[in-house]
């Protein structure tokens, strides 16, 4: 074990976030965060958007009348598994929707530039839009049906990056409500449901929700689907209006990479230049588009029992990064190594990495999966995303639950270092781990960002939903 290694027993969860975890695994917590504007002047300051700060620098007081955005969040192109064109530029698209007119003066608002007593970080998403419409009896309230090409347009990774380092410390502060993930079991289809709600407060911003979402392994080859999709409610925590339906697919796709970069950044090496991926499916992609965003890779190696799907990936990045096929123990012997693949039968042993290898083990979120030798998980500094849900369904949940791993092992959860309550990788680090299994407020903060931006350009289409 790691010198300075610590215990991390679920006791010493915040009270409020724990109580919650485990009274509760159905889904009670809803609710949602950018305000529909014509309620709430106070609330609807908290619509968070990052690029208008980075058009403006901070230290400026200007205030403008109007909301239109012109920059676009994400240059860089994304494609999945199912071959979809990549999507054009947001605001390009604007003709091509319904749009109903009274939604455009709804999220139309104004937009205050932060001056330097704004200015935070991490998360710094700049300025603030808000509303000039005043309070008054809610009509004519419209939701925002964002399809899987608006989430892919409306996500600036390293944004997004930012707001799921923001939602861990929001968490670790007991400033989150977010029930364990619940499962529905389908052995007969070889498959799950989950339902994941949670409410998240940062300094500037909260925002709640639900995701409902699938894991079917055998998707891909008998219905030409992906193994996982989701469908994301994104609510106003305010008053419960349910603001945004949006793919809950490319959002967790984008999220979860994030996950892995935040971790990325506070474990690896600081000068990564490699990156490792084994298992080139639908989240290997975002694996690599955020890790870059925190490390300065350069060479990538990824492996896969299929080469198909190895090659698919060579050609999605050969043109951004020195990447080629390889075995697990090439991926492994990289700075950086992301374990995406729904084995119950550890495939990466101590041999398998280098000596100061950092491990995403993402690909561990349900009981019985497990990517990583038990021997490489007990002489790691190993670090958890959420105790309820790692013992439950995460890397460690096979030698948690035989008692091969104990709580003793498990050096501390991601929210605890990004708020600085416990360190980093430090010199006598050799391997680190990160066991993701997902949590609900990395889709809450995902689609914040994903609603902000969207609103903000009039992507999307606005229905009546509920008649009110
Ligand atoms: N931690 C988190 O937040 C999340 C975790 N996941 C999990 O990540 C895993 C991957 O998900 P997707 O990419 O959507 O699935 P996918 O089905 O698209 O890709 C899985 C890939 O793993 C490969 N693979 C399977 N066994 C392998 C082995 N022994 N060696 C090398 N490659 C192997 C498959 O050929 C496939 O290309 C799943 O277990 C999923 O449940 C998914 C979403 C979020
Ligand atoms: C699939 C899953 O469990 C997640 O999105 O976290």
């Amino acid at each position: 074990m790691t010198a300075g290694k610590q215990a991390r027993p679920a006791a010493t969860k915040t009270t409020a976030s724990i109580a919650l975890t485990v009274a509760s695994f159905t889904s009670t917590q809803f609710a949602g965060a950018i305000k529909i504007p014509t309620l709430d002047r106070s609330h609807s300051d908290r619509v968070l958007l990052r690029e208008d700060a980075l058009r403006h620098p901070v230290g400026g007081e200007e205030e403008e009348d109007d909301c239109e955005a012109d920059g676009d969040p994400e240059e860089e192109e994304h494609e999945d598994l199912r071959d979809r064109e990549p999507p054009p530029d947001g605001a390009e698209r604007e003709d091509e929707r319904h749009r109903g007119d009274r939604r455009q003066d709804a999220v139309c608002s104004h937009v205050r530039h932060l001056g330097p007593q704004d200015h935070r970080v991490p998360g710094d998403y700049g300025c603030v839009a808000r509303s000039k419409c005043s309070p008054g009896v809610p009509s004519d309230m419209e939701t925002l049906l964002l399809a899987n090409e608006d989430v892919d347009a409306n996500t600036p990774m390293a944004e997004l990056v930012a707001a799921i380092r923001d939602a861990f410390v929001a968490y670790e502060r007991g400033n989150a409500q977010m029930p364990a993930k619940s499962y529905i079991d389908l052995p007969q289809y070889n498959g799950d449901f989950r339902s994941m709600p949670a409410y998240l407060s940062t300094d500037e911003w909260d925002a709640a929700g639900i995701k409902w979402v699938n894991v079917h392994p055998d998707n891909p080859d008998s219905f030409d689907l992906p193994t996982v999709m989701g469908t994301m409610i994104y609510s106003d925590p305010e008053n419960a209006y349910p603001l945004a339906i949006m793919d809950g697919t490319e959002l967790t796709m984008k999220r979860t990479g994030a996950a892995a970069a935040v971790a990325t950044d506070a474990l690896a090496v600081e000068d990564a230049t490699s990156l490792g991926i084994v298992g080139a499916g639908v989240q290997s992609y975002t694996q690599l588009e955020a890790i870059s965003e925190v490390r300065d890779i350069t060479e990538v190696v990824v492996s896969d029992l299929r080469e198909e799907r190895v090659e698919r990936f060579v050609a999605r990045f050969g043109d951004e990064f020195d990447v080629r096929g390889g075995t697990i123990s090439e991926a492994g012997h990289c700075d950086v190594l992301s374990t995406v693949t729904p084995v119950e039968d550890p495939i990466v042993g101590p041999r398998d990495l280098g000596p100061h290898t950092h491990v995403n083990a993402m690909g561990a979120d349900a009981a019985g999966k497990h990517e990583l030798a038990d021997e490489v998980l007990l002489a790691a500094t190993l670090v958890i995303d959420d105790y309820a849900q790692t013992t439950h369904s995460g890397e460690i949940n096979v030698p948690w639950s035989a008692g091969t791993l104990g709580d003793d092992d498990i050096y501390g959860e991601i929210g605890e270092i990004v708020a600085g309550e416990k360190t980093g990788r430090t010199a006598a680090d050799d391997v680190t781990v990160f066991d993701s299994t997902g949590l609900a407020i990395q889709d809450v903060a995902a689609a914040h960002v994903v609603y902000a931006h969207a609103s903000e350009r009039e992507n999307g289409t606005a229905f009546g939903l509920l008649g009110v």
